[in-house]
């Protein structure tokens, strides 16, 4: 039985729901087919597990990470401090805890996907919400950084896609060094937006400030959940991250490093446009099938992450949410998304797109039967 949705505590469990749906259109992660070149690297799994037992582990981990920052144009990350995790989340958690021993008060981007705020919060911070257009539209009031320890920010947004430019982290930079405050960003759909490709790290090293990065490989390839969160801090961070970090891990598989480098490698030779094509293909197919639907519209024209938000005028999201199940159809209410305001979600959807054109199409058709039923 599907549990009501008052019951479910947030997004994550939302998406439990959906995970053995033929028509999962609920979370961010990779379940599209592998693509022909990408099926030769996993039938080559054996040849990645004997390079992991006989190669120095630093050596798979160095040219794993050289390859996929290389691909995403982050040619000036700092490769002696990336630190490994099992997910991007659990990077965030040691963020959290490391940052909680000196921070009591951080400014978080609204609205983002709802583990952030939860993770920030169970370590006892205080969240203030940093809104998106705000934070676009120019720099942050100095008496906001002032009651800051630290300023999150998801980039591209989750689930906007809206990508921070080069000028804006700069200036966004330049005020957390004036002030004191710990820029983080958490870029783990930067692998869909060509936009978020110029160089986060010159930008962040050249200001001086102190600054967390979490990189995540998860989002961009159908890996069944062998994936890698990339913990990347600065120099001058003065934050017990390599030290908490220990604490929870001693490292991970270096077969997934050698499969990540692959995958980036494959990625670069073309892998990566064809990936973007896919999406947008996949995002024209939602947008050409809900077309001429009384009141539904798309709120994120220039999005490419691998998700969609969708509007659906009066109605209201969860109950378009619930009806769509009856198709075997699973999209994501966007309440939670709204950490701060949780009804300005009230009428919005999340769709992903990292599925097959057949999976997109079919949710997309039933979506449009519910939406029609008024
Ligand atoms: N640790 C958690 N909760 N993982 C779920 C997260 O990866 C899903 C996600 O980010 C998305 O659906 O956009």
């Amino acid at each position: 039985t599907t549990s009501s949705s008052a019951e479910l505590g947030n997004l994550t469990q939302f998406e439990y729901l959906a995970l053995n749906s033929p028509l999962n259109l609920s979370d961010g992660h990779a379940r599209q087919a592998l693509t022909s070149s990408q099926v030769r690297i996993i039938d080559d799994l054996p040849g990645l597990w004997a390079e992991a037992v006989k190669l120095p582990v630093e050596e798979v981990e160095a040219s794993a990470k050289q390859a996929y920052f290389e691909l995403l144009g982050q040619s000036s990350f700092p490769s002696g401090r990336v630190l490994s995790c099992y997910s991007s989340s659990v990077a965030m958690e040691i963020f959290a805890r490391s940052l909680a021993t000196e921070v009591d008060t951080i400014g978080l981007i609204h609205p983002t996907f709802d583990n952030i705020p939860d993770i920030l919060r169970g370590v006892g911070l205080r969240l203030v919400p940093v809104e998106e257009d705000a934070l676009h539209a120019g720099d942050l009031p100095g008496e906001l950084l002032s009651q800051l320890g630290c300023v999150f920010v998801t980039t591209p947004n989750n689930p906007t896609g809206r990508v921070l430019p080069a000028e804006r982290l700069r200036r966004l930079a330049e005020q957390c060094a004036e002030h004191d405050v710990v820029l983080t960003l958490d870029t783990s759909f930067r692998g869909f937006d060509t936009d978020a490709h110029y160089d986060h790290y010159a930008i962040l090293r050249d200001s001086g400030c102190r600054w967390v990065v979490i990189e995540d490989t998860g989002k961009l390839w159908p890996t069944q959940e062998l994936k890698i969160g990339f913990l990347v801090s600065s120099e001058n961070v003065g934050l017990p991250v390599r030290e908490i970090y220990s604490d929870i891990l001693l490292g991970v598989s270096p077969v997934i490093m050698g499969m990540i480098r692959r995958f980036s490698e494959d990625a670069a030779g073309g892998g990566l446009a064809e990936l973007h094509q896919f999406i947008a293909r996949n995002r024209s197919v939602l947008r050409s099938v809900l077309a001429g639907v009384p009141g539904v519209s798309f709120p994120d024209t220039h999005s490419r992450a691998s998700v969609e938000r969708l509007h659906v005028g009066d109605r209201q999201g969860l109950e378009v949410w619930s009806r769509v199940q009856d198709f075997n159809v699973f999209v994501l209410p966007c309440q939670k998304f709204h950490w701060a305001r949780p009804h300005e979600g009230d009428h919005l959807l999340r769709i992903a797109l990292s599925r097959s054109e057949s999976a997109v199409r079919g949710a997309a058709e039933a979506l449009r039967t519910v939406l029609l039923q008024g």
